[in-house]
């Protein structure tokens, strides 16, 4: 419960080198001028701040997102962000009078999803943020390995451009690509800034960014140096990798390998990245999974049907959501053709399961009969849960390549 002293309002510009000061002071960091790179993709209108009297205690906010759903569609989603306490307010219910606001707000205006990247694993599954529903993996592998037999590489010339040059192509090729890719999100200018944000402060003591193009797709990467007696050791640290071809996908990854000098290569990809599958001994590429994107279905009606589904369902399934509470009972859930339709219904439950583990299998990142196996979904009908699985599982892992 929110402590009775607290208020809360959205942001004017007045309130900027505070918000920033509190943002800061929660990620224990120190504030770098009112230019810092987060503050350039805040919405005024979206983003709120909690107040104690006058003091401003508490920061969040919404970015306005678009991110792609199973079927190549697109859906819009709240994109949560700087949710923050300010040290010595905390564990009075600021946070929690934060995430309330901002997903009633979701629901009056009608946005059905919500994403947020967690800073600790304990703190959002309460708020009904399902956990993986993309995961990231974070892969190193050593540079110069060489590709399966048959993988083709077509010689086609990548080009080192500037920043400026690489640009105008990458927001193009980017807005193609995302639509394709199930979990990408949108970029509006001000992400571009903060996505590829080249400040000094934030190479931690590697190079600029280095932007090479393929007809097809594009690299941005930076060099970490390195040398030992055995000779150069400089790592290729990829930031994005974005393709519209396969060719262009092995073009590129070769072109990363073969640099000269360098001893490794490391992405934080998707779980499925093909490469795994396209260098000639699998072991030399180490990986490790971790959760990327939670999400927060805001409207079990409205967020279903957004999606395709890869089988035929008929399933009543109850939600239990104390914290939007219109979510809340059972709905039927038929899916024809890959499209599905919700409505709400009286009769049995053939599943149960919270907004949370909805959440998480929104996407296809994680199996519902994992989540019966965890405990997370009880199955009242058998054969639900599998066929439900089968329904929500796609033909990618999805994934967001992008920290908002
Ligand atoms: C999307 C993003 O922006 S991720 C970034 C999140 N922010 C940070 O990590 C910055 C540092 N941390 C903070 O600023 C704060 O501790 C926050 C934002 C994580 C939590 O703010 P608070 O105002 O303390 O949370 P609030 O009092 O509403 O707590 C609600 C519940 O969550 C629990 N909780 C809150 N934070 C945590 C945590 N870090 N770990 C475990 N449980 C937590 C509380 O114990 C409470 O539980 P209860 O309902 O059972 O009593």
């Amino acid at each position: 419960m929110a402590d009775s002293a607290l208020s809360i309002r959205t942001i004017t510009e007045s309130d900027i080198p505070e918000f920033q000061r509190v943002m800061a002071w929660a990620f224990n960091d120190d504030p770098r001028g009112v230019d810092s790179k987060w503050l350039k993709v805040i919405e005024h209108d979206r983003a709120h701040v909690v107040l104690d009297g006058d003091e401003i205690i508490g920061t969040a906010g919404i970015l306005t997102r678009e991110i792609t759903v199973p079927g190549g569609l697109q859906a819009p989603a709240g994109a949560v962000t700087v949710v923050t306490v300010k040290p010595g307010h905390r564990r009075r219910g600021v946070a929690s009078l934060l995430m309330k606001t901002q997903l009633h707000g979701l629901h009056e205006s009608g946005e059905p999803i919500a994403i947020l990247w967690a800073s600790e694993g304990s703190i959002y599954r309460r708020f009904g943020y399902g956990e993986l529903a993309t995961s990231l993996n974070r892969m190193t592998m050593p540079t110069r390995v060489a590709f399966h037999p048959g993988v083709p590489v077509s010689g086609t010339r990548i080009r080192q451009v500037s920043r400026e040059e690489a640009m105008p192509f990458m927001r193009e090729m980017h807005d193609r690509v995302r639509r394709t890719r199930v979990g990408w999100l949108n970029r509006v200018e001000a992400t571009w800034d903060v996505q590829l944000a080249d400040r000094e402060v934030d190479r931690d003591g590697l190079t600029a960014y280095r932007y090479c193009l393929h007809p097809e797709g594009y690299v941005v990467f930076r060099v970490k140096g390195g040398r030992s007696p055995r000779g150069p050791q400089d790592e290729l640290h990829v930031r994005e990798l974005v393709c519209e071809t396969e060719q262009a996908y092995a073009d590129l990854y070769r072109f990363l390998l073969d640099t000269d000098l360098t001893a490794e290569l490391s992405f934080y990809t998707a779980a499925d990245d093909p490469i795994l599958h396209m260098v000639g001994n699998p072991r030399q590429v180490s990986r490790d999974l971790v959760d990327a994107l939670w999400l927060r279905i805001v409207d079990v009606d409205r967020a279903l049907p957004l999606r395709r589904y890869s089988s035929d369902v008929d399933s009543v399934i109850e939600v239990e959501d104390s914290f939007c509470p219109w979510n809340s009972g059972r709905w039927r859930f038929t899916v024809k053709g890959g499209e599905a339709v919700v409505t709400r219904t009286e009769d049995p439950a053939d599943v149960s399961l919270d907004a949370a583990a909805l959440g998480s299998v929104f996407l296809g990142g994680v199996r519902l009969s994992v989540l019966k196996r965890a405990h997370r979904v009880v199955e009242h009908t058998p054969g639900h849960v599998d066929m439900l699985t089968l329904a929500f599982i796609g033909t990618e892992e999805p994934h967001c390549p992008e920290v908002f």
